[in-house]
């Protein structure tokens, strides 16, 4: 079919077009004509559509026509519109529309234990990087145990990658943080929380110490593909690149950096959520941390979505409390604090309820 000197396409001809792949737009060589071949190319659909460049080895349709030129060897030659690597707003325009009509969804799952989380970071998203840092013993390990005990209570699949503590010990974290009692005093119930522990989309995977990035990215990876993983913990990053003293400073921050790069890459190919724990550089106690604090170099703070620090006033003040700082937040901007007031009994540091003291409890720190 062939449609010569036309400057805008009457939309009566749209239907007998839908019936091909492959279109082909051959135009005048001035700008207006090249307009309107773009403009013909959005209302076609761009991907099926390929341009004839008019140069002097083809000129336009009708010069060609009176020139005898081979016009069958000029259209097998036009060029794709559409590029892999390169969009348009019409294309997007459907996934901007859907996003803003799933506006809740799209703001990911939101934790039953932290309010105050939801309010700041919206939510727990596909595809995102997070890391989490703090003081030395402030409680990383126990809050991100919780953290993604409530996620995957809501469906997350979850895996966790514990390079400095056992998978009994994190389990056991884990589990006595569901059951809301030390279970050592209420062994009673083991069997009953058990049962639903087992139910969780939780997997482990089974390193511990020193590991390279390439074994734990095939690790993370085939679990990704097996059970659809939704959110990967790293606890701690240091642990995994090995802490030997011979190691020098400068060769640390360059496997910190790799490593940091294949989770980032990961996150986004896989839509993957990927938490890093890692701990700060050396500093001065009485100093609040901050995103510059996280070891290495700046890749970490580049690269993270979000920065969660717990940060420990209790260290440096009679009346001091710990708190979690969420200090970066891509998706919202909001930045802001939660309190972290800890449960013992429960291992918890989510929202009070008021309860009735049993007896294997002990009174509720603050
Ligand atoms: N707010 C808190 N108040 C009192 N004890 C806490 C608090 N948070 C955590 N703990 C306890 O402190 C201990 C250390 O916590 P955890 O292992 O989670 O810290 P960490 O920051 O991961 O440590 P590390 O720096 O060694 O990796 C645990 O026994 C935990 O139960």
């Amino acid at each position: 079919m062939m449609f010569l000197g036309l400057a805008s396409l009457p939309q009566q001809v749209l239907p007998s077009l839908e019936q091909f792949t492959k279109l082909v737009l051959w135009f005048g060589n001035d700008i207006g004509s090249w307009d309107a071949a773009r403009n013909f190319a959005k209302k076609l659909g761009e991907n099926r559509c390929y341009f004839v460049r008019p140069i002097e080895k083809h000129p336009s349709p009708s010069v060609a026509v009176l020139d005898n030129q081979d016009l069958k060897a000029i259209i097998t030659g036009a060029q794709p519109i559409w590029h892999q690597a390169i969009t348009t707003f019409s294309s997007l325009r459907q996934d901007v529309l859907s996003e803003l009509q799933n506006n809740e969804k799209v703001q990911g799952v939101k934790w039953k234990r932290y309010p105050a989380l939801n309010r700041i970071l919206k939510g727990h998203r596909r595809g995102e990087f997070t890391v989490l840092t703090g003081p030395t013993g402030s409680g990383k390990t126990t809050f991100m145990s919780e953290y993604s005990l409530d996620l995957a209570m809501q469906g997350v699949n979850t895996l966790w990658g514990s390079f400095e503590i056992r998978n009994a010990r994190l389990a056991r974290t884990m589990l006595q943080q569901m059951a809301g009692v030390p279970l050592d005093s209420h062994l009673d119930q083991f069997d009953m929380w058990a049962d639903k522990f087992e139910c969780l989309p939780l997997y482990f995977m089974t390193f511990h110490g020193q590991q390279s990035i390439k074994v734990v990215m095939e690790a993370v990876e085939h679990a990704a593909y097996v059970h659809d993983i939704a959110h990967v913990i790293i606890d701690n990053v240091q642990f995994m690149m090995g802490i030997s003293e011979e190691a020098r400073h400068v060769d640390r921050f360059w496997k910190q950096d790799a490593i940091i790069a294949s989770f980032r890459a990961f996150c986004t190919k896989k839509n993957c959520h990927v938490t890093l724990v890692i701990h700060p550089r050396k500093e001065k106690d009485i100093e609040d941390l901050t995103i510059n604090s996280i070891f290495g170099g700046a890749k970490a703070t580049q690269e993270a979505d979000n920065i969660l620090i717990i940060q420990d006033k209790r260290l440096t003040s009679v009346r001091g409390k710990k708190y979690l700082q969420v200090a970066k937040n891509r998706y919202s901007g909001d930045l802001g604090v939660m309190p972290l007031e800890f449960d013992k009994s429960s291992l918890s540091y989510g929202q009070k309820k008021k309860k009735v003291p049993d007896e294997g409890s002990t009174p509720e720190q603050t």
